[in-house]
């Protein structure tokens, strides 16, 4: 993939929104939106509630009119396309649940061929073989003879999928595909995707809440932020230059990098941080309870300093914190979280009002 590849999609000059029937302005959304999307590129589409995500996707799509500008569909203005010529070369999985009474998983995934179809309709070899390609790309081949109705919510996610992949598209442009992924899929998914743009060629557009996803796995991220705008940029970008703070956090939230996650501070202030010694993940786990105690983690040695030693449970010694808050050592992260807890100092106000003070930072759960 280079720089000179043709896009297989490209918005140009985009204003995105609604036009109201009755003669009131159009309501614009996103404005001025300049984006592109090559063969081969895994673009994570994210933004705060509202921005404008499904708003975007629509009208990338062709299923709503751009406000201004244009689509382009490999090079083509996509409102100069037909139906067919559009579903042979993009193919969507919406939020929109879909109604497909008893069909079995292998019927709908046939759908996905309906573009390539003759006037006859008769399914040929090459239809076959897409299908079962399609299938087993999207992991589902297990299910071909179910029922969709019979499904969970996450097969029926990765059947969708295999529908879309069926059309064998340039584009497949996916809205909230995690949202009903339990970790593991959402893992398996975003591995299935990326393999699927090397062996496919195609560009994989979609959206998710889910900042993580987002971030490790996208070529490109398009940023959707509160002023109607779309930011196109690499993940480390837009993370490393603010961009997803200032898009995400809120006065008591920052992003935590080496989670890839916004935190929230619900019951802290700066101030409360220890440094944690410890290795690998032990450190990992380590920091991740000083944050649900409340505190921030550093890597200040010159404050306080939890030591943790590796065993089931662990063994926790801090240094430096107020000596009121001895013994400063023990065995589990339960125990730590604890005494951490007990280490917050009340300020005048809180002891006052005879709530403890707060500290540092929290983990979004
Ligand atoms: N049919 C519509 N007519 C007018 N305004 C709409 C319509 N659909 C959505 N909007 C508005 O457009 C804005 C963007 O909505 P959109 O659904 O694109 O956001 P989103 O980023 O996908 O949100 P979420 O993350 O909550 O799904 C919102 O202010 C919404 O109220």
């Amino acid at each position: 993939m280079t720089e000179t590849t043709r896009p297989a999609l490209q918005a140009v000059a985009v204003s995105a929104g609604y036009r109201s029937r009755r003669r009131n302005p159009a309501v614009s959304v996103l404005r001025d939106v300049n984006l592109v999307a090559r063969p081969g590129e895994l673009i994570t589409l994210i933004g705060p509630n509202g921005a404008g995500k499904s708003t975007l996707l629509r009208t990338l799509v062709g299923a709503q009119p751009p406000l201004a500008g244009r689509v382009l569909l490999d090079g083509s203005d996509l409102t100069t396309l037909s139906p067919r010529q559009r579903a042979r070369r993009l193919a969507v999985t919406l939020t929109e649940p879909v109604d497909v009474g008893l069909m079995t998983v292998e019927a709908v995934v046939a759908l996905g061929r309906l573009p390539y179809r003759s006037w006859l309709g008769r399914e040929t070899r090459e239809d076959g073989t897409a299908v079962d390609r399609a299938l087993t790309d999207a992991g589902v081949d297990a299910l071909r003879h179910r029922p969709l109705s019979d499904l969970s919510d996450g097969e029926r996610q990765r059947v969708m999928v295999a529908r879309a992949l069926a059309q064998e598209p340039a584009v497949l442009v996916l809205d909230e595909p995690t949202a009903f992924l339990d970790v593991a899929r959402r893992i398996e998914l975003a591995a299935m995707l990326t393999r699927l743009t090397a062996t496919t060629g195609a560009a994989i557009i979609l959206s998710t809440h889910d900042l993580g996803f987002a971030l490790r796995r996208a070529d490109q991220v398009w940023l959707v932020g509160p002023d109607s705008t779309v930011t196109a940029s690499a993940p480390e970008d837009l993370a490393y230059g603010g961009a997803i703070s200032r898009t995400f956090a809120g006065d008591n939230m920052s992003f935590d990098d080496a989670a890839a996650t916004i935190v929230v501070a619900d019951h802290g202030t700066p101030g409360a941080a220890a440094h944690v010694a410890a290795d690998g993940r032990l450190r990992q786990w380590a920091e991740h309870a000083v944050r649900r105690a409340g505190w921030a983690t550093t890597s200040d040695t010159s404050g306080p300093v939890v030591r943790v030693e590796p065993g089931t449970p662990c063994r926790w010694k801090v240094e430096g914190t107020p000596p009121a808050t001895a013994p400063a050592e023990g065995s589990g992260f339960d125990s730590l979280v604890v005494h951490l807890r007990r280490c917050a100092v009340p300020t005048p106000e809180h002891a006052r009002a005879g709530t403890p003070r707060p500290t540092g930072r929290r983990s979004n759960p």
